[in-house]
């Protein structure tokens, strides 16, 4: 699931075989077709946790859809994290009324799958040694990156990071104190849906995780290009569609 409903057709003329075009409804682009000989699909979410919240139940509720993967983008909250780089959320913090509302009394914590946050770390290792060694590499450790706010240690390949990010229902509001607060707290990244995405699997039974790219750092300023923006994204969905497979 990508925000961005030109990002969906872009996946499903790259990623999927045989993939066919099955609901433009509101301009919302959804494609079902196959990966590795799995069942998979793709659907924009649109923005926000509200959109997210809506396509996400009805496919998990309506459709037999088992498990949803957010590729989305996302700013840099640290300094550790940079343009390109790939983060992985276990968790996502939010403003957003949905860790508070769903069950009386309680703020709800909003994680990743473990399986699909599993998947998804073993799969960058391997798009990793794919991208520095060719697909007949052998197999080495796995993970690149790694572990919460893992640096890009001065290389120039992209890092993946594994670690929460905050899902914010605002993107114009300049809040530089909560922004700061987050980041002390280990916070990676901001982006608009991942909470509500695991806040619906959680409910629906479902298994779901983000795989951001980010595109911009709310730090620095700096932003990807549009064109960059398209080739950085290739290597999370990577990682997401074979965080989608089945075990084994
Ligand atoms: O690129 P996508 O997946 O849309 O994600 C990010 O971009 C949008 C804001 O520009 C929000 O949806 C945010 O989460
Ligand atoms: O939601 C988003 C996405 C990208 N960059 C941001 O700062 N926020």
């Amino acid at each position: 699931m990508p925000g961005d409903p030109r990002r969906a057709r872009r996946i499903a003329e790259t990623v999927l075989e045989d993939a066919r075009l099955v609901t433009e409804v509101r301009g919302v682009l959804g494609y079902t077709g196959t990966y590795r000989g799995v069942p998979m699909s793709v659907l924009a979410s649109g923005m926000g946790i509200p959109s997210v919240s809506i396509y996400a139940t009805e496919l998990f509720r309506h459709y037999g859809v088992r498990r949803i993967v957010r590729v989305g983008t996302a700013g840099a909250l640290s300094t550790s994290v940079a343009l390109r780089d790939v983060v992985i959320a276990s968790a996502a913090h939010t403003d957003s009324s949905v860790s508070r509302l769903l069950v009386d009394g309680v703020t709800l914590s909003l994680a990743a799958s473990y399986r699909s946050l599993r998947a998804a770390v073993d799969a960058a290792g391997t798009v990793e040694r794919e991208d520095r060694h060719g697909p007949d590499a052998p197999r080495g450790r796995a993970g690149s990156g790694g572990g919460s706010g893992g640096g890009s240690g001065g290389s120039e390949r992209p890092a993946v990071h594994i670690g929460p990010v905050f899902s914010s229902d605002h993107f114009y509001l300049d809040r530089p104190a909560v922004l700061d607060a987050l980041e002390r707290r280990g916070t990676l990244a901001v982006e608009m849906e991942a909470a509500g995405l695991y806040a619906v699997a959680a409910a629906e039974g479902g298994e779901a995780l983000a795989v951001l790219t980010v595109s911009d750092h709310v730090r620095t300023g700096e932003a990807l290009s549009a064109a960059d923006r398209e080739t950085g994204f290739d290597r999370a969905v990577r990682i997401a569609a074979a965080a989608l497979l089945p075990d084994g």
